[in-house]
């Protein structure tokens, strides 16, 4: 696993959306060919869906080619509700970029049958070919996608029925009345994440200090579910300043001297790429 640790939300934001467009251009999808990208909600991912759309508005990315499946959804909240995660997608980032409608993936939540919703959901994926790279957030209790405290670190898409502390936490978003909270959600489980390529993982802000700490720091540990990246093969965490505070100094080393090595082995490739070799040269550069 890797932790980039960047001055501030902003900063993660820009980090991440550059990091996403690059792999989706490396990729180069095709209509054929195209790439799968796992999609969070929440207000972590906001920056980085900003900084998405600022660089399809200036024609260096395109989305054309992507096909999307987010995370998770609420049962029972009409889809048009404002605080739906259909409505947030497309209000936040769906609607300002070229992806068309008929590529983007959301759980239904008002399906009549919602454990058949979930394995549909778990074959799509399957039928893509799996899904490329995951982009997440964490709840305060570090939880990934919506699954809480004490899910099962195989789990696959199912019905999960919400934490109090995922309920008080979201309440802000219906008016602080946590009557108004739904009490349950679809979402994919901790091995649908697993089961992607590559992992990418927004954590900002000091109220997710806990969490992270608890997450790369301590052992696999299905009460903070986000821990079981420990296992992906290729990971990434990327923080801002805030939410590393509860952090050993000894790890923030740690993290922040592979990231200086990473960034030399990278300037070597490219520097090695921009040189032209000369003809004795070519047989070792191979
Ligand atoms: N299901 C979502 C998660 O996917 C998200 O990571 C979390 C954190 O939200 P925020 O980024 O607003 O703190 O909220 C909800 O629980």
């Amino acid at each position: 696993m890797r932790l980039i640790i960047r001055d501030d939300a902003a900063a993660v934001g820009e980090y991440i959306g550059n990091y996403i467009a690059k792999r989706i251009v490396d990729f180069n999808p095709t209509a054929e060919r195209p790439f799968v990208l796992g999609l969070p909600t929440g207000s972590s991912p906001i920056l980085t869906y900003k900084h998405l759309i600022k660089l399809v508005k200036a024609g260096k990315l395109s989305f054309k080619h992507v096909v999307t499946f987010n995370m998770d959804e609420y049962v029972k909240l009409p889809e048009d509700h404002p605080e739906s995660y259909h409505t947030f997608m497309f209000r936040e980032f769906f609607s300002h970029i070229d992806v068309s409608p008929s590529q983007v993936n959301i759980l239904n939540g008002n399906a009549k049958d919602l454990i058949g919703e979930c394995n549909a959901y778990e074959a799509k994926i399957k039928s893509y070919g799996g899904i490329e790279l995951f982009l997440g957030g964490i709840g305060e209790d570090g939880h990934i996608a919506f699954n809480e405290p004490g899910s099962s670190l195989q789990s696959r898409t199912r019905i999960k029925t919400l934490a109090y502390d995922t309920i008080l936490a979201n309440a802000r978003f219906f008016g602080n009345d946590i009557s108004k909270v739904p009490r349950m959600a679809l979402t994919v489980g901790v091995q649908t994440v697993l089961d992607s390529r590559e992992v990418v993982v927004v954590v900002t802000g000091q109220r997710k200090a806990l969490a992270l700490s608890q997450a790369i720091e301590n052992g696999v540990n299905h009460l903070w579910t986000l821990s079981a990246l420990q296992t992906h093969p290729w990971a990434l965490i990327v923080a801002d300043e805030d939410a590393t505070a509860e952090l050993k100094v000894k790890t923030v080393k740690y993290f922040k001297s592979i990231e200086r090595v990473q960034e030399e082995v990278e300037e070597m490739h490219a520097r090695l790429k921009d040189t032209p070799a000369e003809p004795d040269q070519v047989g070792s550069m191979e």
